[in-house]
């Protein structure tokens, strides 16, 4: 589903994110990114729904290429991709219920249907409940959960989180990792970055660690593998 081939980051400053990076990653697999903080975990992730384009080197999702995708053709392939971040990026003045149906109603989904899929949505994360809250009412966890809602609303092939659960407690953290491992379980491919020991060595599940741009260690069901 997602190939990576001689991939290369070079920002505009110099740094070197990433360096002749080769990966194949399967449709339905749950990978962990692990690796040193500025190893280029990140840089992958934007790689992969196409925030950024490699300097060298091919980005295939569904043999779709994303160097050679057109401006235009994003928004399409950003359809069949979730995003969830660290830092949650929900739309403050907006409600939880406005937050996940946004994801469809700027694509043109017809209202009726908006108003189905995001309550759908919303149960299968638990948060049926809180539909008219606004963000800064929810909880750390609660917060991440609409992320999910909304990464999730157009049953994406492919879900990609930053640190999901960077900013939450441990137990929240879990919470979020059932739900990711839930959706996988219904055949999304996850890629998350990660600094969570305690749940990569928990879930053995496959992992690639990047450290200096490169891939260091690419293991089945592997554990975390740095000191604290
Ligand atoms: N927009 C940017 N412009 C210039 N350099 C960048 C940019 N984004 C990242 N970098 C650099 O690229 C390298 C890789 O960064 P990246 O954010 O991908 O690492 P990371 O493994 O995700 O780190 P962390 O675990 O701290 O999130 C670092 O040297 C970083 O400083």
């Amino acid at each position: 589903m997602i190939q990576l081939t001689n991939v290369s980051k070079i920002y505009q400053n110099g740094a070197k994110a990433l360096v002749n990076v080769n990966l194949k990653i399967g449709k339905g697999d749950f990978v962990f990114l692990v690796g040193p903080s500025g190893a280029g975990k990140s840089t992958l992730i934007k790689l992969l729904y196409r925030d950024e384009t490699p300097t060298r080197g091919q980005v295939q999702i569904n043999s779709k290429n994303l160097v050679r995708m057109k401006e235009r053709e994003v928004p399409y392939l950003r359809r069949s991709i979730g995003v969830i971040f660290q830092d949650f990026k929900l739309l403050p003045n907006k409600t939880v219920f406005e937050n996940v149906a946004f994801a469809l109603e700027v694509i043109g989904v017809a209202k009726s249907e908006v108003q189905v899929r995001t309550r759908a949505s919303l149960e299968l994360v638990g948060l049926a409940a809180k539909e008219n809250s606004f963000p800064h009412e929810l909880s750390g966890g609660e917060q991440q959960r609409v992320c999910v809602a909304r990464a999730i609303i157009n049953n994406p092939a492919l879900l990609v989180a930053d640190e999901p659960t960077g900013n939450l407690d441990p137990d929240t953290a879990w919470e979020i990792m059932d739900l990711l491992y839930n959706i996988n379980k219904r055949g999304t491919t996850v890629v998350m970055a990660t600094h969570a020991r305690a749940i990569v060595n928990k879930m053995q599940k496959r992992v690639i660690a990047i450290e200096d741009g490169r891939v260091a260690r690419d293991e089945e069901q592997g554990g975390y593998g740095y000191d604290a």
